[in-house]
């Protein structure tokens, strides 16, 4: 996770800073080659609970490449939400338990965050939350059109620096691809702590063509009771943050 328990974002950023200058070694050769990134791969060990989740419900754990994240539940016509970048994963399994009529995909590169989930949704003793370990821009873009009723982005990384807005997950290319794999009606939910992303986030979403504001014009969304407070939220309120919501539909 790019920004965890225990890297603060300042520091992941530092670290990347050094990875572009070129005083972090990288194994890819030719630089112009890679995809721009919108997190950055970061180890700690696991603790215990984190081992069993590995361990006791790796049948949880969805390996990548899939081809239709539907088929990978039980009821795969129940309607279907994504969350980008679940961190630890405490909101997305609360998520799913209280929504027993939806399935959920969780895809993250986090592995003590993708071990924590696991722990936590085989002891929920749930079925209809899947967990991934993929960048998810490549997983959707394996998926069908039209196949996923909504995709969360809750507390992204916010990229703060001018030259790593690149990285930002909320651009004009990556919301082309969600709007394409969304159904008719279905919904793009965002949050964020950090206000300037927030602006850009509306700026970039009224733009992009097949997305409609539920909210109405450049609106942000009143916080949803629904929605659990996440680790980063609550890391943001201890800041002194406010929390933006952004919700938009498919048309
Ligand atoms: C700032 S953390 C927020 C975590 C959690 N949503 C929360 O609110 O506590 C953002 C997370 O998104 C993940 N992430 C960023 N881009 C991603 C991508 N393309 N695919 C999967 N995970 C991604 C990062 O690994 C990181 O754990």
């Amino acid at each position: 996770m790019n920004d965890t328990t225990d890297v603060p974002t300042n520091l992941t950023e530092a670290v990347n800073d050094n990875v572009e200058s070129g005083s972090v070694k990288d194994e890819s050769e030719d630089k112009s080659l890679r995809p721009i990134l919108t997190f950055m791969r970061r180890s700690s060990p696991l603790n215990t609970s984190q081992e069993r989740g590995l361990d006791e419900y790796a049948h949880l754990i969805v390996k990548a490449p899939i081809s239709d994240a539907r088929n990978l539940f039980e009821h795969p016509e129940h309607p279907l939400t994504i969350e980008i970048g679940f961190g630890m994963g405490t909101s997305l399994v609360q998520m799913a338990i209280a929504a027993p009529e939806r399935n959920f995909l969780g895809i993250e590169v986090h592995i003590p965050g993708i071990a924590q989930c696991a722990f936590e949704a085989g002891q929920a003793g749930i079925n209809n939350l899947r967990i991934m370990d993929a960048d998810a821009l490549e997983v959707l873009a394996g998926i069908p059109d039209g196949s996923v009723d909504r995709v969360q982005l809750f507390f992204p990384d916010p990229w703060q620096k001018k030259r790593h807005h690149k990285r930002r997950f909320v651009a004009p290319e990556r919301m082309a691809l969600i709007v394409q794999k969304l159904t008719m009606g279905g919904w793009f939910h965002s949050a964020t702590d950090w206000q300037p992303y927030s602006e850009w986030m509306i700026d970039v979403l009224e733009q992009v063509p097949g997305l409609e504001n539920v909210y109405g014009k450049a609106q942000f969304a009143p916080r949803p009771e629904w929605r659990p407070q996440t680790k980063f939220e609550r890391r943001g309120e201890a800041a002194g943050h406010g929390v933006w919501d952004v919700i938009y539909k498919r048309v």
